[in-house]
């Protein structure tokens, strides 16, 4: 195959072409609590669970003989968390009482690191006081699988209201695994015994840029690899609501943790809303990403459409959301909130989403009124913002026209290299795309939906990650109108996501980093600025490739994806004078089917070598492989 590059750039490659995706997804442990939110308790708040039955004590077990139920306490630390953890002490006991907690799948604990531990407690019972009557001692600590004590503090119980105890724990030793306990315990009990009820109880490790309420930094520095350049959230399906009531409420999402009463997602879990609207904000600067932030626009999960005056309060609310990021302390209550919660500046904005996927079910059938109801009106309030329509492209037609419509493909390896030129069809007439969520999920095309033992991929594969490389030269080929992209889902809890495959796998201690994560690092890392127009490649090809340029530097970027089984040879020729005869090729290739997995985390890793280049070069592309080829060319 021979490649002639043009000297002359049809168009830039935006900064932003490739960026992250994230919602709360994937069962029991979630991508974002238990993920990349730092908190290490599971239900550390008791938040949206039913009092007095098994599954609102789920990650936490009795220690000794005690008991601990989850109760409706009478006098709750806030309206928000109207539940407790009561632990009853019976009379004439011994010894050491309390409960646990197992993180989420397990809790990491590294000897050095500084764990910040805190609890609410209110002593619901009396404790006799006057000489010789100690009072009872309460002991936070971090312990093994083997019941060693790798840390701990303890304070003496006072008697009173709600009382917060905080402490640092720093372990001197690393325990064998991460199947360690936060443990909660009482000594010292007076004989007539003892209830204690605990509430929004906290064990933070570090987090990323040492943000307060962050993010856990291994999975954080993990991300921030790839230098995404956007960062869209809250959703996606956890968005939306299976119900209006239960949509993802902005409100309910920043302030004291203690006033935030969480949500049951639309994962089928809750979601403690510690990683709220505030701490998005923060994350996006942090990791020097722009936010593509959603309102919520009439339509949840169960097909419900609000619309008419009966949208107003909800675009009321969309209103106050964008004010919560941009407005002025000065006119706008949310944006006094912002300042109150020690935010004066306003954030960066440019991109809201009108809702989630609003092809699906009934919404078309109610979509166009309620973008229409919603966009004029946000439009008026913030003149300087961009709204991205969630329909299918042009259907229903949507008036104002949608500057943007965000297009979301799930599809098999094939699907993604036989579609590369999607794009190249599509009407030049000022309409820019954002390809919010796409993946290579299946080998199975009639049904890619299906289990895993229905072709459903459990990891990423190299065929996946290559026919995501191909797509994705399709983006850069068309990066006129396509200033963005994403692949979703982003995260996944290696022992149980019922959303699978993802880009980047975690558990308690370890991130998984995927082929297709690499895929998107190497292209995220080697946009270049301006695209060079090459010869074509062949439409149902097997090799697709794409040029950029990085002005400042007149340095060329190749990038090639072969997915035949047989390395594939490619001749390039370039209208440059200056070209070094030598250029740097990273390469990501293996087996079709073969992924980076928890047993084999490193199987398939990008290695970087020489190539041979010149105004006129040879490149063998190997069998199933991604190629970035970069060089100088004056
Ligand atoms: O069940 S789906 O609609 O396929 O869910 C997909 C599409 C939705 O936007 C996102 O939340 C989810 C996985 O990334």
């Amino acid at each position: 195959t021979t490649v002639s590059v043009s000297a002359t750039a049809s168009h830039a490659i935006p900064t932003s072409l490739f960026g992250m995706m994230f919602e709360d997804i994937s069962v029991s442990a979630h991508s974002g609590d238990g993920g990349l939110y730092g908190e290490l308790l599971q239900n550390r708040a008791f938040q949206q669970v039913t009092p007095n039955t098994t599954d609102a004590l789920s990650a936490w077990t009795p220690v000794g003989g005690s008991s601990i139920t989850v109760i409706a306490d009478p006098s709750p630390l806030s309206s928000a968390l109207p539940n407790s953890l009561a632990l009853t002490i019976p009379a004439n006991s011994a010894g050491q009482f309390g409960f646990a907690n197992e993180g989420y799948w397990g809790i990491n604990v590294q000897a050095g690191t500084s764990y910040t531990a805190s609890l609410y407690y209110r002593v619901a019972s009396s404790i006799p006081s006057g000489k010789g009557s100690a009072p009872p001692t309460l002991t936070i600590a971090l312990q093994s699988a083997s019941g060693t004590r790798l840390a701990s503090h303890s304070v003496s119980l006072e008697t009173g209201g709600w009382t917060h105890v905080s402490a640092v724990l720093t372990p001197t030793r690393t325990p064998a695994s991460t199947a360690n306990l936060f443990t909660v315990t009482v000594s010292g009990v007076p004989k007539q015994g003892l209830d204690v009820n605990f509430a929004m109880l906290s064990l933070f490790p570090p987090t990323f840029k040492g943000r307060a309420n962050g993010m856990r930094k291994d999975i954080a520095e993990t991300l921030f690899e790839v230098r995404p350049a956007f960062f869209r959230f809250p959703g996606g399906n956890n968005l939306e609501g299976q119900t209006p009531a239960t949509r993802w409420q902005w409100r309910n999402t920043v302030g004291p943790l203690t006033e935030r009463p969480g949500r049951v997602g639309d994962w089928g879990y809750v979601n403690t809303d510690g990683l709220g609207l505030l701490e998005y904000l923060y994350w996006c600067e942090d990791m020097e990403m722009e936010p593509f932030m959603a309102v919520w626009d009439g339509y949840s999960l169960d097909g419900e459409s609000v619309t008419g005056a009966a949208l107003d309060p909800y675009i009321a609310e969309a209103i106050e959301q964008i004010q919560f990021v941009i407005g002025d302390p000065e006119t706008s209550e949310p944006a006094a909130l912002r300042a109150s919660l020690g935010r004066k500046e306003p954030f960066a904005l440019k991109y809201v989403e009108i809702g989630n996927e609003d092809f699906i079910g009934n919404a078309p059938g109610t979509v166009a009124s309620r973008w229409n109801q919603i966009v004029t009106n946000l439009s008026t309030t913030f003149p300087q913002l961009q709204f991205m329509a969630t329909s299918d492209t042009g259907s229903p037609v949507l008036t104002p026209t949608p500057q943007t419509y965000d297009i979301h493909v799930y599809q098999t390896p094939d699907w993604f290299t036989t579609n590369s030129f999607f794009y190249d069809t599509f009407a030049r007439n000022g309409m820019t795309f954002f390809e919010g969520e796409y993946a290579a999920i299946s080998s199975n095309s009639s049904n890619i939906f299906g289990t895993p033992d229905q072709g459903r991929f459990l990891w990423p594969t190299v065929a996946g990650s290559a026919g995501e490389a191909a797509f994705m030269t399709g983006f850069e080929r068309n990066a006129d109108i396509v200033f963005a992209a994403s692949y979703a889902p982003l995260l996944g809890h290696v022992n149980d996501s019922q959303w699978t495959p993802n880009l980047v796998g975690f558990d308690a201690g370890n991130v998984f980093k995927s082929t297709s994560f690499y895929v998107q690092k190497l292209f995220s890392l080697n946009k270049g600025d301006e695209y060079l127009p090459s010869t074509l490649p062949s439409v149902n090809g097997t090799l697709h490739w794409s040029v950029t340029r990085w002005t400042s530097t007149s340095e060329l970027v190749i990038k090639i994806s072969n997915i035949d089984t047989s390395p594939a040879s490619l001749t390039f020729v370039l209208p440059f004078k200056n070209v070094e005869s030598e250029g740097t090729v990273q390469l990501l290739t293996g087996a079709a089917t073969a992924s980076n997995t928890p047993e084999e985390p490193d199987l398939i890793v990008p290695t970087t070598g020489k190539v041979k280049t010149g105004e006129t070069f040879e490149y063998s592309a190997p069998a199933m492989s991604v190629s970035v080829i970069t060089f100088g060319a004056k």
